[in-house]
């Protein structure tokens, strides 16, 4: 029991070693592919030691024996172990186990499952494997390598055509070793072959034939092929003896892909070897041909035994007798080798063969202590690999000469990536680097609000600024923690504004009135005014105190703004400017109807008297630099400047006041007269450029008050909201960086400018100025909520468009319009000093301005498109810098020039133009 245990586990062990093996170093079985064995660079060879499977097999008694009352000499006790029966061998081992003992009704199917199929299925995992029978004659050979052939041929077609990841390749060859000649039994005609002895694949049969096989019809055909072509002959034992070993070599090559797309293959061969049978020369009765046969036979089977018992005793370094017979050295491999094999030992169970059977027996016995060392058979076509590790070297030959364009695609994406972060993480730096300006700039007005209002006024003040949120597609502005000051503040600038109002208002108007009341016909009138104006000046309160004595509500506080007075002298005044331009350019008849100088005596010699050919027109002083604008020409500056009586004589030493060249050919009388009339001319010229620029000073004072009369009312308005909770949604908005904000609100400012019509001068300043600066956010939040309340009044009134004018559309719009029409008219004037002719030619062909209407006509049309597509802001950018330069505006103006309600109004800040036709719009 304790032997069959052991066989058993035998059987369990080499099962479970050849599952786990998967690797090997192969040896190229003797075929004619040409392959190299290559080592998997991955993995280290495995090998793995496995005994040869041993099995006896008993026939039944042939009828010959049975005819011959032949007894059954073996006993199957078991499936390992066989018994002799015949007590009379007492003197012999009667007891034998192996690997399988299969009794005489064991069909071939049971025989090939438990004693060849595992070692004949390694072929598939690339490991070779020898099945043969070994047994004197007519003990059943051929009959068991039939049935081994064919289960083999079903059970591999099976296997193949259940195979999904690889690619099969059968090849098919048979000898056979007949009187120690090596016959291809494909090609009989081929004679005897040569073996040959390859280093790495062992021995080879010198041209064999080698027949792919196409299915397992063909692989059964050729071994049919094969049989017939088989040496067979009658002896007395068996009537169709084989006279030759016979083996039938199946390769089997199964395709593989790896990770390399290199064509791997497992190659291994499965040897179905039926050796002839040893035989008595007595028992057979061979004589002639068939005793040299046996002799052969015989010998080279002798050979065989002397090989397994030599291999069975663990020798393996010393001389194992191989060559000693083909038959040894063609199975050489498989013989303690790189191969499973499998023996089955065919036994006769007639007691007339029992000492046959003996050594047969004997043979298995030393058989099964025989070990092979197996390998799985890895091998790479050779053209592949050759192929392959050309494409490599090729590959690495550009690769170090030049990076592949993927590489350098892989490495653009990567730099573009990295720049991407980098943006973005500049980005957001930005954002905070101007979250930082913000606070800063808060910090800066409300401390400025506190210096202004005094220590005493103990109020808080709060200041944030706009902010945004974008909901869904449709994008929602909230403008979030406006400007709101406390109403302590506004009330206080009210009556501040309201002061100044009615000091303003008294100014003007008494300075039309002394206009209206001088002739102005010659220097001593015009001098004259002057002094009276200076005198009014001087009489009229400068203190302006504020009375904060606590009163209404601030909608009625700012109720008492609304002055209809105030609103008429900004027009008055501009109908005096426009008087005095006349005056000055000495245009006949050019007096409005209107104007307070109506009464004035027409004096034909007026014009040539005063004419100045340096005189500055209302838009160059209106539009000029804010940076070396001087625009403090106001009552202090009037005041300063003393009116210029009478030029002296010492005047003509001035280099400015040159004397034409003809002058000197006059006679000496009518040169005095001359001179005399110059200095008149010169001094009128200076007073009444005073006078003008003192009513220009007072037209800009009136309209920057309306202005900010209108941004308190902005704030009245907003302050009312929060107090009624109107924006308490608002405030939960999550802030936006500030940057965002500005680049909305931007946007939103340009729309508006575009709606109301406003001064495309005042829309290009302010673009230019500002910019986006922590500073320039309370510029931007003004500028928004003027023109946001300007849009909804117009809009109110239907008019804020264009498209809705009627034949009598409302004022405001009227005059806005009409305004910029003369805006524009006066910048297309400029536009063929200020730009060059080149310039001009590359802006007509980028503004599409066709060369036909000549160039005034040309001229209009390129500033008529300005500032018109407020959504394009490479338009709006263009536009600004065309203006600017027709302007001669620079970035170096102040910001202050926007003054804000909390700048003290009388404060002599620069101050232009371009508020003047804005102004225009904020009739309160
Ligand atoms: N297990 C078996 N069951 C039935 N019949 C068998 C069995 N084994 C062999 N035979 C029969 O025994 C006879 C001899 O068998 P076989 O020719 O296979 O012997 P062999 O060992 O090949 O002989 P040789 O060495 O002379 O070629 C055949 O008629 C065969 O049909």
């Amino acid at each position: 029991m304790k032997t069959i245990r052991r066989l058993k586990l035998r059987e369990i062990n080499r099962k479970r070693d050849f599952d786990e093996m998967t690797i090997g170093t192969p040896v190229t079985p003797a075929t004619k592919i040409r392959t190299t064995p290559t080592p998997t660079p991955s993995s280290t060879p495995r090998t793995r030691e496995e005994k040869i499977l041993v099995t006896v097999r008993i026939r039944p008694l042939t009828p010959r024996e049975l005819a011959n009352y032949d007894l059954f000499a073996w006993d199957c006790t078991d499936d390992n172990t066989l018994v002799s029966t015949n007590l009379n061998h007492d003197r012999h081992n009667s007891t034998y186990t192996f690997d399988r003992v299969f009794h005489p009704s064991c069909p071939n199917r049971s025989v090939y499952e438990q004693g060849a199929r595992d070692v004949a299925l390694s072929t598939i995992k690339g490991i070779n494997a020898t099945i043969f029978a070994y047994g004197q004659t007519s003990s059943g050979k051929t009959y068991t390598m039939k049935g081994i052939a064919e289960n083999c041929i079903d059970d591999i077609y099976a296997h193949i055509n259940n195979a999904t990841t690889s690619r099969f390749v059968l090849k098919f060859s048979a000898i056979e070793i007949y009187n120690e000649t090596v016959v291809d039994l494909l090609n009989r005609d081929s004679g005897a072959l040569r073996l040959l002895d390859d280093p790495e694949k062992g021995t080879i049969v010198e041209k064999l034939t080698e027949e792919v096989i196409k299915n397992s019809q063909h692989l059964r055909r050729l071994i049919a092929t094969c049989e017939d072509e088989r040496q067979v002959g009658e002896t007395s034992l068996n009537d169709r003896s084989s006279r030759s070993h016979q083996i039938i070599r199946l390769t089997i090559e199964s395709n593989l892909h790896d990770e390399l797309r290199c064509a791997k293959s497992l190659l291994a061969s499965l040897s179905l070897v039926d050796l002839a049978g040893s035989e008595r020369a007595a028992q057979t009765n061979a004589a002639g041909a068939r005793l040299k046969e046996g002799s052969h036979i015989n010998r080279s089977l002798l050979t065989l035994t002397n090989v397994i018992r030599k291999l069975s005793g663990g020798k393996k370094t010393g001389h194992i007798p191989y060559r000693d017979s083909k038959l040894t050295r063609i199975l050489q491999s498989s013989l303690g080798g790189n191969a499973r094999t499998a023996i089955i030992c065919t036994v006769s169970p007639a007691l007339s063969h029992v000492d046959q059977s003996r050594n047969t027996l004997a043979f298995a016995t030393s058989a099964k202590e025989v070990t092979n060392t197996a390998q799985v058979n890895m091998v790479v076509a050779e053209k592949q690999l050759v192929k392959h590790l050309q494409k490599e070297v090729s590959r690495l030959k550009a690769e170090l000469l030049s990076p592949e364009p993927s590489s350098s695609e892989c490495l653009k994406s990567l730099l573009l990536e990295k720049e991407q972060k980098i943006q973005q993480m500049e980005r957001e730096m930005d954002g905070l680097k101007r979250e930082r300006d913000l606070a800063q700039s808060q910090l800066e007005v409300v401390r400025k609000l506190q210096d202004y209002n005094g220590p005493s006024h103990q109020v808080a003040k709060r200041l944030s600024f706009a902010s945004e949120n974008v909901s869904g597609s449709k994008k929602k502005i909230h403008r979030r923690g406006r400007l709101s000051i406390e109403p302590c503040i506004l009330r206080h600038e009210i009556r501040k504004i309201e002061m100044i109002q009615r000091r303003l208002g008294e100014e003007a108007n008494r300075t039309i009135e002394l206009l209206s009341s001088h002739t102005l016909e010659n220097n001593e009138s015009i001098v004259r005014l002057v002094s009276d104006i200076k005198s009014m000046n001087a009489s009229l309160k400068n203190d302006i105190s504020v009375n904060e004595e606590d009163g209404g509500n601030l909608k009625e506080e700012i109720g008492r703004l609304n002055c209809e007075e105030i609103a008429s002298l900004e027009e008055k005044l501009e109908q005096v400017q426009k008087s005095l331009d006349k005056l000055v350019s000495g245009e006949e008849g050019g007096v409005d109807s209107r104007s307070p100088l109506k009464n004035r005596k027409r004096n034909n010699n007026m014009p040539n008297f005063i004419r100045s050919p340096c005189l500055p027109n209302v838009h160059d002083i209106e539009n000029r630099d804010p940076g070396t604008h001087n625009s403090d020409v106001s009552v202090d500056t009037f005041n300063q400047n003393q009116a210029t009586p009478y030029k002296t004589a010492d005047d003509e030493n001035s280099p400015k006041k040159t004397t034409p060249k003809s002058a000197s050919k006059q006679p000496q009388s009518s040169v005095s007269v001359k001179k005399i009339q110059m200095m008149f001319k010169t001094a009128a010229e200076d007073n009444i450029q005073s006078i003008k620029a003192y009513v220009t000073d007072l037209k800009e004072r009136v309209a920057k008050l309306q202005y900010q009369k209108q941004l308190l009312v902005c704030q009245v308005l907003e302050l009312e909201e929060v107090n009624d909770g109107k924006n308490d949604d608002v405030e939960e908005q999550s802030p936006m960086p500030r940057y965002l904000v500005f680049e909305d609100h931007r946007k939103q400012i340009i729309m508006l400018w575009h709606l109301c019509h406003v001064s495309i001068i005042h829309r290009t300043q302010f673009y230019v100025l500002f910019r986006g600066e922590a500073a320039d956010d309370i510029y931007v939040q003004v500028e928004l909520r003027r023109l946001t309340w300007l849009e909804q009044k117009l809009s109110d009134l239907g008019n804020a468009s264009p498209a809705l004018l009627g034949d009598e559309p409302a004022g405001y719009v009227t005059s806005s319009i009409k305004a910029l029409k003369q805006e524009r008219e006066y910048l297309a004037k400029r536009v063929s000093t200020k730009l060059s002719a080149e310039e001009r030619e590359t802006l007509y062909r980028r503004w599409d301005i066709p060369v036909e209407g000549g160039k005034q006509r040309r001229r209009l049309q390129l500033v008529n498109r300005l500032w018109t597509d407020p959504l394009n802001l490479a338009h709006v950018k263009e536009s600004a810098e065309i203006v600017a330069k027709l302007v001669g505006f620079c970035e170096a103006g102040s910001a202050e020039m926007f003054a804000l309600n909390f700048v003290n109004p009388s404060d002599k800040k620069s101050w232009i133009g371009g508020w003047n036709m804005i102004s225009n719009l904020l009739h309160l």
